[in-house]
């Protein structure tokens, strides 16, 4: 067997340039959209590009005096894992996670609606989805296989438990109420979405509109290639 490409140089794990952010990289778990460990992703670590991660490190600096810090739940993404959302987005009879990430849209308007796409820019290095957490930051518990879902845009309190700020939605919540400037959201979970938009924006990133916890590196090093070594 070929052995496994390697991250090429310019990718660093986050975690040595900063590791006081947190991380909860959901992909190499099954609570996800897909309720299954997404191809690709072998360890529970965030791979990014070196400016990526530095940049990522200035909004983290701006946070830790207010009482937050940033939680990430995915960074580089390989290409086999889009591969495996396309695949996965095929089989129309796989819903076994609607009832939380997208409860009022249909499966087949996913990728159309701009909820994910089959060329991310996650797997050119320089993309996160990320939230913010107030410190000190609560324990979690890990999703378990099989339980009862709740749709991620009820009230905090019934969604799965995440120690993150109320955002007005769970991450990946597959649903217009996610839309970061979405008008229904306001008090404090707009209040949130701006920090983040603010802090990350200052930092260098450019948020996407539909999800309010997906933020791009203006100028990133590769913006032409798509990479697919796994994550580990
Ligand atoms: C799937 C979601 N977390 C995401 O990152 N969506 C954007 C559109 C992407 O797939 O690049
Ligand atoms: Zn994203």
């Amino acid at each position: 067997r070929a052995p496994e490409p390697r991250p090429p140089a310019g990718f660093v794990a986050l975690s040595d340039v900063d590791p006081s952010v947190l991380q909860e990289m959901r992909y190499v778990t099954a609570h996800n959209f897909t309720g299954h460990r997404v191809d690709g992703y072998r360890r529970p670590v965030c791979l990014l590009t070196r400016p990526a991660a530095e940049a990522l490190h200035r909004a983290q600096r701006a946070l830790l005096p207010r009482g937050y810090s940033l939680k990430v739940y995915d960074c580089y993404r390989p290409q086999r894992a889009v591969d495996d959302f396309v695949a996965w987005a095929k089989d129309l009879a796989d819903e076994r996670m609607k009832a939380e990430f997208y409860p009022r849209v249909d499966k087949s308007r996913l990728f159309d609606d701009g909820y994910i796409a089959a060329k991310s820019g996650h797997s050119r290095g320089s993309t996160m989805d990320l939230t913010l957490v107030r410190l000190p930051a609560r324990p979690t518990r890990p999703y378990r296989p099989g339980e009862r879902l709740v749709p991620c845009f009820t009230p905090r309190e019934w969604r799965f438990p995440d120690n993150s700020v109320d955002m007005g939605t769970g991450f990946d919540c597959f649903d217009t109420l996610a839309h970061t400037l979405d008008p229904r959201i306001r008090g404090v979970q707009r209040d949130h979405r701006l920090l983040l938009k603010s802090t990350m924006e200052r930092a260098g990133f450019t948020n996407l509109a539909e999800e309010w916890w997906h933020y791009t590196l203006r100028g990133e090093p590769f913006p032409d290639t798509y990479f697919d070594f796994p994550v580990r």
